[in-house]
C-alpha cells in the first residue's frame, strides 16, 4: 500500500472510530423503561388489529424458526435490549439461548425478568400468548413458554457489534459458532453510517457456524429514535435495496426479505420509522 493510500486508510479509520464513539455517547442516556413504553406498550403495540406491526413481526419470526431449515443447539440474540419477543419462537427450537447487549442497564432488565422476582418492566404476557396461538397452543400455555424461555437462556452477555469479535472470548459459544443469530432493530440503530452497518453484519457473521442462519428485523427509512426522555439516537436510514446489498456484501446468502409499511397512525414522534424489514439469510 503506497503512502497516500495508507494515509487515506488511517484517516478513514479515525473517522470511523469517531462515529462509533459518538454513538456510544448517545447510548449513555438509554432508558430501558422509556424505550419499552415507546415501542412495546399500547397504543403503539396493538395485537387486536390484524394489520398491526406486532403480529407481523412475531409471525415472521415464527415462520422462520419453524419452517424446517433452522435448527441446532445454540441461538444468539444480538443487541437484545430490554426485550424478549425476539426469542419467543426460537426458545422452542434451541436448547441454549444467549441474550446480549452493549449496556448493563439492559442486561440487568433481562436478568430481572428471567429471575421472575421483582420484575417491574413490561408485561410480556400478550406477546407470549400470541406466539402460543401461532404455535397452535392454547393461550394459557404462555406460562409454559415463559418457563421454557427461562430454562434455555444460558447467559446474558456484553456485546459490541463494532468489534471484529463482538463477544468476549470467554463467552462459552461453541468453537464452530452459533447455529442461528437473531437481531432486531440493533445494527442500524448503533451504526453511524451504512458502511458501519455493513461491517457490523460481517462482524456478527463470525459468530455463526457455516450453514447457520441470520434472522434480522430492522427499521426502514428511520433517521432517529428516542431512547429515553430527551435522548435522541441517530439511525442509519435504510431502504430495501440497501438492506439486501449489505446482507450480501457481508457474506450471507439472502433467503428472503419481507417488508411491512407502517400505517400513518403509527407515527407518534418517538422515531421517524416508515417501515420494517425482515431478512432470513444463511452463512454459506
Ligand atoms: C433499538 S435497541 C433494539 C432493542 C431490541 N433488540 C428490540 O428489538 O427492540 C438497540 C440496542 O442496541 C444496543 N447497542 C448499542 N450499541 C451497541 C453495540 N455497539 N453493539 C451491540 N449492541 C449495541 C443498545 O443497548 C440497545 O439495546
Ligand atoms: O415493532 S415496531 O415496528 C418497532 C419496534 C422497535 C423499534 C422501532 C419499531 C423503530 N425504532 C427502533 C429504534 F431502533 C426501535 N413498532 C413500531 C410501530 S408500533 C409498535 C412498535
Amino acid at each position: 500500500m503506497d503512502r497516500e493510500a495508507k494515509n487515506e486508510k488511517e484517516e478513514n479509520d479515525r473517522e470511523r472510530e469517531k462515529g462509533v464513539a459518538a454513538m456510544v455517547a448517545c447510548y449513555q442516556g438509554f432508558d430501558p423503561a422509556a424505550y419499552l413504553q415507546y415501542n412495546y406498550m399500547p397504543p403503539r403495540a396493538d395485537f387486536d388489529r390484524q394489520d398491526s406491526i406486532v403480529p407481523w413481526k412475531l409471525g415472521c419470526l415464527h415462520r422462520a424458526f419453524t419452517e424446517g431449515d433452522v435448527g441446532g443447539d445454540v441461538l444468539v440474540d444480538v443487541g437484545s435490549g430490554p426485550t424478549l419477543y425476539q426469542v419467543l419462537s426460537g426458545c422452542e427450537v434451541f436448547d441454549t439461548v444467549f441474550l446480549t447487549d452493549f449496556l448493563e442497564v439492559n442486561r440487568q432488565e433481562l436478568r430481572r425478568w428471567l429471575q421472575g422476582e421483582g420484575y417491574s418492566g413490561l408485561d410480556w404476557t400478550p406477546y407470549l400468548q400470541h406466539v402460543c396461538k401461532l404455535e397452535g397452543r392454547r393461550p394459557s400455555a404462555w406460562t409454559e413458554k415463559a418457563a421454557r424461555l427461562r430454562s434455555v437462556v444460558s447467559d446474558i452477555l456484553p456485546i459490541d457489534v463494532h468489534l471484529p469479535r463482538p463477544l468476549h472470548p470467554d463467552s462459552q459459544l461453541p468453537t464452530a459458532g452459533a447455529d442461528c443469530l437473531v437481531s432486531c432493530f440493533c445494527l442500524e440503530s448503533v451504526s453511524p453510517d451504512l458502511a458501519s452497518f455493513t461491517r457490523a453484519l460481517g462482524h456478527i457473521r463470525g459468530l455463526l457456524r457455516p450453514g447457520g442462519h441470520l434472522l434480522l428485523i430492522g427499521a426502514l427509512g428511520e433517521s432517529y429514535y428516542m431512547g429515553g426522555p430527551g435522548v435522541r439516537i441517530p439511525v442509519v436510514p435504510l431502504d430495501e435495496a440497501q438492506v439486501c446489498a449489505s446482507v450480501r456484501a457481508s457474506g450471507y446468502t439472502l433467503v428472503r426479505l419481507e417488508v411491512y409499511t407502517l400505517p400513518k397512525g403509527m407515527m407518534v414522534g418517538v422515531d421517524d420509522v416508515t417501515g420494517v424489514f425482515f431478512v432470513k439469510a444463511r452463512k454459506p
